[in-house]
């Protein structure tokens, strides 16, 4: 006897499964090379355990892990409480994304009046700053709001624009230590101290400028702009992840791209 019948598939099923396979795709990518891959593991081995007992009928057992399950729930939502904000973070910034979008579409009568970042003086900076080999971590906003990092750093109200990135970064100036936040073409915050990503599989040459970047870009749209100041090397950093780039002009390519 056939366990499926084929014919009786419709479309809707088909959109049903896509979008598990999202969903537990998204689910995978959130908890990859984190601690919570264990604890999935652990769940998806105590439900499959509680499933065979209840399929044997072994009673006992299966009301003991039912019941575990259930009150596990509530423990699940505390354990995975980072994993499930990122993951709402992820889906409201994308609606958000594609809404701001269509909102500019929309406006395309009216004035323009957002100012775009200055991404030349962004970048020219990190140039300058990789070759004198000047530590820098820079934080431009997207959609998130950052006001939970902002409060641990000093507000400045300053446009962006290349000397001063640089002499903010200059190693004895006061305010270098800790991560500038840009906002639209204004520096609003300087020496905030970032949420550090305790991903495993970032390799140990990173150290905690570059899991600082990695830790706002996961729990935030933000990007990150990071110079080395072991080497001089600039990393940029989305979503978590460090996208490549041939040389500067393909960076501020990318970033013209990302904050458009
Ligand atoms: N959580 C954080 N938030 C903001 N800035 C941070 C944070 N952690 C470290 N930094 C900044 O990074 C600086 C250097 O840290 P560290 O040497 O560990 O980074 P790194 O990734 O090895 O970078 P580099 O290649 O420049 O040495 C610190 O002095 C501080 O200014």
């Amino acid at each position: 006897m056939d366990l499926f019948d084929w014919t009786n598939i419709r479309i809707i099923d088909i959109v049903d499964i896509v979008l598990v396979a999202f969903l537990l795709y998204y689910l995978y990518k959130l908890v990859k090379g984190t601690v919570a891959i264990n604890i999935f593991f652990g769940i998806v081995i105590l439900y499959a355990t509680w499933k065979i007992t209840e399929l044997l009928e072994m009673e006992m057992l299966s009301k003991v892990l039912g019941g575990f399950l259930g009150v596990g729930m509530l423990a699940l939502v505390v354990v995975f409480q980072q994993e499930i904000r990122k993951f709402l973070l992820l889906l409201g910034s994308t609606n958000f994304r594609a809404r701001k979008k269509l909102f500019k579409r929309l406006k395309f009568f009216s004035e323009e009046t957002t100012a775009n970042t200055n991404i030349n003086a962004i970048v020219n900076a990190c140039g300058k700053m990789g070759t004198s080999r000047t530590g820098a971590l820079i934080v431009i906003q997207r959609n998130n709001s950052l006001d939970f990092v902002k409060s641990t750093g000093d507000a400045m109200n300053i446009s962006v624009n290349q000397p001063i990135i640089e002499s903010i970064f200059f190693k004895n100036s006061p305010l270098h230590d800790g991560a500038m936040i840009i906002e639209d073409n204004t520096i609003t915050t300087t020496r905030a101290i970032l949420p550090v990503s305790n991903d495993r599989n970032i390799p140990l040459r990173f150290g905690l400028r570059h899991r600082a970047a990695i830790g706002i870009t996961e729990k935030s749209d933000a990007v990150c702009l990071v110079v080395s100041e072991e080497n001089g090397q600039i990393s940029y950093v989305k979503e978590g992840d460090f996208v490549l780039f041939e040389d500067m002009e393909e960076l501020k390519r990318i970033l013209e791209k990302d904050l458009s």
